[in-house]
C-alpha cells in the first residue's frame, strides 16, 4: 500500500505519525511510505534519515496525500488537511470528534475512511493507541500543574512538595484511568498530598492497592467532587467516557468556593472537557483564569515532548497500522479491535458515543459499509 505521513500543522504539534524506524517496518512489509519534507524535523529526524529506511520524501502536503492511500497522522485534521482527503482512503490519528462538529463535518464530506487511535481497543478493555500519550499527558500534567502554581503564572505561589515543616499542594485527581494514575504517581512522587476520584469501584480499589496508602481513593459523587475541589491547590481532570463529550463535574458556579489561585488541569480538553469554564488552550499560550482559578487546557499536551511522545506513540501504533497497510479496509472488518476505532467510514459515522455526542445519525459498521 501506499502510506503516507503529513508534517503535523497544529500549534506546537511536534510529533510525527512515522518514525523512521516504523518506516523501515512498513517498508519491510512490501510498502511504499512516503513523507513530506521536514516531517520528523520536531524530533530530529532528518530526511536523508527517512530515505535511508527506504521511505520517498515528497515537498508538499498536497503530493502526500493526493498520492497515498493511507494518511498516519498524530492530530486530528486540520481544515486545510480534511478538504484533502477523498473516498477509498484511509486516515489513521486521533480524531477527538465527539466535541468537534466542524471536524466531523469536513470527514463525513471526504468520504474517506477515519480510525480514530482514541478508541481503538484490546483485548483487556483498554484503549492501546490512547494508552501512551495518557502517560505522557498525565505526567506532564503535574509539570503543568507546578508552574501554573507559581505566584509569576498567576498561581497560589505554591511548590507542589513543600519542604519540611511546610504544607505540600493538596492535589485533587478526577478520574483515575491511565492519566488519572501517571499524575498521582508524579505528584505523589513529589511529595503531593494526592486524592483520587474514580466511578469504577474495581478502579479504585487496584489504586488503593497501588499507591499502598501514599494516594486516598474516593467514588465519585457530586458530593464527594465538591467537597475535594473546594479544598484542592490543584484539580487534574482525567475522566473518559470513551468516543463521548466528556462530562462536565466541575461547574462555574463551584469556582468561587475553591482556593484562590488554585490550578485546573483539564487534560480530558480533547473531548470536550470536564470543566465546565474549559476551553482549549495552545503551547502557546496554555493558560487563562476564570473567576480567580487558573486553567490550563493544551488539547495536545504530548507534543510538547514529541521524542518521548512519538517513540511511544508509534510503539503502539505499529501493529495496527501494518495490519491496515497489509489489508486495507478488510483489517477494519476482520479485527474487534481495529473496527471499535472506526470512527467514519463512507460520509456516515461509525461511532455511536460520537454520533450522540454530535447529534448526528449513527451507522453500525456493516450498514456503512455495504
Ligand atoms: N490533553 C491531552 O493532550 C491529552 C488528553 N488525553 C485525554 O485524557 C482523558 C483521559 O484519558 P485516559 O486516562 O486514557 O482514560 P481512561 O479510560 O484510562 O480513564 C478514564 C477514567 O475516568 C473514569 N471516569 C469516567 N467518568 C467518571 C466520572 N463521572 N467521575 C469520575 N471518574 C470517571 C473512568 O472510570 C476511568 O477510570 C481522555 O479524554 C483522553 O483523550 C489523553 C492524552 C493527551
Ligand atoms: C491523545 C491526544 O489527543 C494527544 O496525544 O494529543
Ligand atoms: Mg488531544
Amino acid at each position: 500500500m501506499k502510506v503516507g505521513v503529513p508534517k503535523e500543522i497544529k500549534v506546537h504539534e511536534y510529533r510525527v505519525g512515522l518514525t523512521p524506524g516504523a518506516v523501515r517496518e512498513y517498508v519491510a512489509a512490501g510498502h511504499r511510505v512516503m513523507i513530506e519534507t521536514n516531517a520528523g524535523a520536531g524530533i530530529g529526524a532528518t530526511d536523508d534519515d527517512y530515505r535511508i529506511v527506504g521511505g520517498t520524501i515528497l515537498t508538499s502536503a498536497a503530493e502526500v496525500f493526493a498520492s497515498s492511500e493511507m494518511i498516519v497522522k498524530v492530530k486530528e485534521p486540520q481544515p486545510s488537511e480534511w478538504c484533502q482527503l477523498r473516498e477509498n482512503q484511509i486516515l489513521f490519528t486521533y480524531l477527538h470528534l465527539a466535541p468537534d462538529p466542524e471536524q466531523a463535518k469536513g470527514l463525513l464530506k471526504s468520504g474517506c475512511t477515519a480510525i480514530a487511535y482514541e478508541t481503538v481497543t484490546d483485548p483487556h478493555g483498554g484503549l492501546p493507541l490512547l494508552a501512551p500519550m495518557s502517560e505522557v499527558a498525565g505526567r506532564l500534567a503535574i509539570e503543568a500543574a507546578g508552574s501554573a502554581l507559581k505566584r509569576s503564572a498567576g498561581g497560589r505561589g505554591l511548590l507542589i512538595g513543600g519542604v519540611p515543616g511546610v504544607q505540600p499542594a493538596r492535589i485533587v485527581v478526577i478520574g483515575g484511568g491511565v492519566v488519572g494514575t501517571h499524575a498521582a504517581r508524579m505528584a505523589v512522587g513529589l511529595g503531593a498530598e494526592v486524592t483520587i476520584i474514580d466511578r469504577s469501584i474495581l478502579r479504585l480499589r487496584e489504586l488503593d492497592e497501588l499507591f499502598e496508602g501514599r494516594a486516598r481513593t474516593r467514588f465519585s459523587t457530586i458530593d464527594s467532587v465538591e467537597e475535594e475541589v473546594f479544598a484542592a491547590d490543584v484539580v487534574i481532570g482525567a475522566v473518559l467516557v470513551p468516543g463521548a463529550s466528556a462530562p462536565k463535574l466541575v461547574r462555574r458556579s463551584m469556582l468561587s468556593s475553591m482556593r484562590k489561585r488554585a490550578v485546573l488541569v483539564d487534560v480530558a480538553i480533547d473531548q470536550g472537557g470536564c470543566f465546565e469554564t474549559s476551553h482549549p488552550t495552545t503551547h502557546a499560550d496554555p493558560t487563562y483564569e476564570v473567576d480567580g482559578i487558573i486553567h490550563y487546557c493544551v488539547a495536545n499536551m504530548p507534543g510538547a515532548v514529541p521524542l518521548t511522545s512519538s517513540q511511544a506513540l508509534n510503539n503502539a501504533t505499529l501493529p495496527f497500522g501494518l495490519a491496515l497497510a497489509n489489508k486495507g479496509f478488510t483489517a477494519v472488518l476482520e479485527n474487534p479491535h481495529l473496527r471499535a476505532g472506526l470512527n467514519v467510514h463512507r460520509g456516515r459515522l461509525t461511532y455511536e458515543a460520537a454520533a450522540e455526542s454530535l447529534g448526528l445519525p449513527f451507522s453500525p459498521i456493516e450498514q456503512a459499509a455495504a
